[in-house]
């Protein structure tokens, strides 16, 4: 049985950070901010103003697949008399802007040119099932939170628009396994963070 990688994805400044760690508090998960991952060269080459590309982020994301593997072994958290309570799950932080970027999370694809797996990977690999919380922010509040905090975050705001034109959002009606949170910025974050673990819950349930 799988263990449950729960990816809080969105563009930068969508609120991954705020709402996976809230998450992670509620269900008891351990959480990690995927941009702690990234190599210090993508952190200095976004810090100066150039966005990523596919050959950047690639090995970050197999970082984020392995880390969450590493995270739920083994796939079921014991309970007192030892008998599976639940299935173990983590929440990770990850943009992962284009659909290519959630299959290769998903282990649906090995390279982000579409290598799909072997069949024998295939079966290795059943390590994982994935949940991709996507954070759907305006722009314009975007903006408003990278401004806001850009004396000490080392994201610029000027990379925004760059982040929307890679953004493939996206849709649960296309893709297995989306849950949407839209947010305004007017929203109950509280509320937000109980209507989400909710949902979760579900996936974490032992079967
Ligand atoms: N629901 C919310 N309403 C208003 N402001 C929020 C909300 N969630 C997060 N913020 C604020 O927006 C900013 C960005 O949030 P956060 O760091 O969680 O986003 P992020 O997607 O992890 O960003 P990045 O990946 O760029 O680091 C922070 O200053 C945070 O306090
Ligand atoms: O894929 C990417 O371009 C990156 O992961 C970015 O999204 C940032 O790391 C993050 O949001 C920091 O602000």
């Amino acid at each position: 049985m799988a263990g449950v990688l729960i990816v809080v994805m969105g563009t930068s400044g969508s609120g991954k950070s705020t709402l996976g760690a809230k998450l992670a508090e509620r269900l008891s998960l351990a959480f990690v901010d995927g941009d702690d991952l990234h190599p210090p060269s993508n952190v200095a080459k976004m810090a100066g103003g150039t966005p990523l590309g596919d050959n950047d982020r690639e090995p970050w994301l197999h970082r984020i697949r392995e880390t969450a593997i590493d995270l739920t072994h083994p796939a079921r958290e014991p309970s007192a008399d030892g008998t599976p309570r639940r299935r173990a799950g983590c929440i990770i932080a990850c943009s992962a802007l284009k659909k290519a970027y959630r299959d290769l999370l998903r282990g649906d694809i090995v390279t982000l040119a579409g290598q799909p797996r072997s069949d024998e990977e295939a079966g290795k690999e059943q390590a994982l099932q994935t949940v991709h919380v996507y954070l759907d922010v305006p722009p314009e509040e975007l903006l408003r939170r990278m401004e806001a905090r850009s004396a000490t975050h080392f994201m610029p705001p000027q990379l925004l628009k760059t982040q929307l034109a890679a953004l493939e959002a996206p849709d649960p009606a296309t893709e297995r396994d989306v849950i949407v949170v839209k947010q305004d910025g007017q929203g109950d974050l509280q509320q937000m963070v109980q209507d989400t673990a909710k949902i979760l819950e579900g996936y974490l349930r032992a079967p």
